[in-house]
């Protein structure tokens, strides 16, 4: 079967998107996994299919699979994206839009400056929503928020705050994170056996309070450029432990991500995260069938 698709990156977290608007495409776990691949496929962190609005008041659905071809909750450089593509293939004019993901509706905005500003909805603490099995476990308080130890072979305990953006992340803080352990400890607390959905694992420089650099290792796709959802993580990971102010610039290897949660208005605030979203081609692929 041949395909169209667009390439795309924010800040470097790259995706292949598809228009599933006048019908699904069908592909199994195994043809995403093909388009993801760098050597036979296309390459890419994610496969973003853009399909019809699944109810009224909402514009469209998206639907996110990881470079392993597992379906995923939510993408938050993949939301930027797609609402530039759905712009630039004129699918729709307007502004905000509002959009089903599988963890529920976001609303995404295109700024002037062509950047786009996403309303990731509010953080996720109760564990068993991560989810997090912290059976056995006794936190370290800071700030009123908790550190979990996380036992990593090798590595002994390393403490993790843990939270949701609608998927699992896992934050911990480093003092420089061009030598964090992100390919050796990433694969290990990925698959931790506390996570049972398994979970995307963050490591933060805190600069001041309003920068920090951070690196993901992301679950089901490896270390990534940027994170959008693993920025948001970290940054109210960090405001919770009282490291960080309300409004944080994330500097990931592939770009800027300014991420704002008022925590002053309570935890159930939304999260914003304003970056950039970048057509990179456009192109025809032949998935193989034998894939299906
Ligand atoms: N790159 C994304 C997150 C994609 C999903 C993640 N790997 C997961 O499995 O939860 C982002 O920008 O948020």
């Amino acid at each position: 079967m041949q395909i169209r698709f667009t390439k795309m990156q924010g800040a470097g977290n790259d995706f292949v998107v598809l228009d599933e608007t006048h019908g699904l495409l069908g592909l199994s776990a195994a043809q995403y996994r093909f388009l993801a691949d760098r050597h036979f496929g296309v390459g890419a962190d994610q496969i973003l299919s853009v399909r019809p609005a699944p109810a009224p008041g909402l514009d469209f659905e998206y639907v996110i699979h990881n470079a392993d071809g597992g379906e995923v909750e939510h993408c938050g450089n993949g939301a930027r994206c797609f609402v530039r593509y759905v712009h630039d293939q004129g699918l729709s004019e307007r502004n905000p839009l509002r959009v089903k993901v599988k963890k529920g509706v976001i609303e995404l905005k295109r700024l002037a400056d062509g950047r786009v500003t996403v309303d990731m909805g509010p953080p996720v603490f109760a564990l068993a929503d991560v989810p997090f099995n912290a059976s056995g476990l006794k936190p370290e308080r800071l700030n009123g928020f908790e550190r979990w130890p996380l036992t990593l072979p090798y590595a002994g305990e390393v403490p993790v705050a843990v939270l949701s953006m609608g998927n699992p992340h896992a934050v911990l803080r480093v003092d420089d994170v061009d030598d964090a352990p992100v390919a050796g400890w990433g694969p290990l607390i990925e698959v931790h056996e506390r996570f049972p959905q398994r979970v995307n694992a963050g490591f933060l420089q805190v600069v001041d309070r309003t920068t920090v650099k951070l690196r993901v290792y992301e679950r089901g796709a490896g270390e990534t450029l940027a994170c959008g959802t693993g920025a948001c993580a970290a940054v109210v990971a960090g405001i919770r432990l009282g490291w960080l102010d309300e409004r944080v610039d994330v500097h990931t290897r592939g770009g800027l991500l300014t991420i704002e949660w008022k925590a002053s208005d309570g935890l159930d605030a939304p999260v914003f995260m304003t970056g950039p979203a970048t057509p990179v081609f456009n192109g025809v692929i032949e998935v193989p069938d034998h894939l299906s």
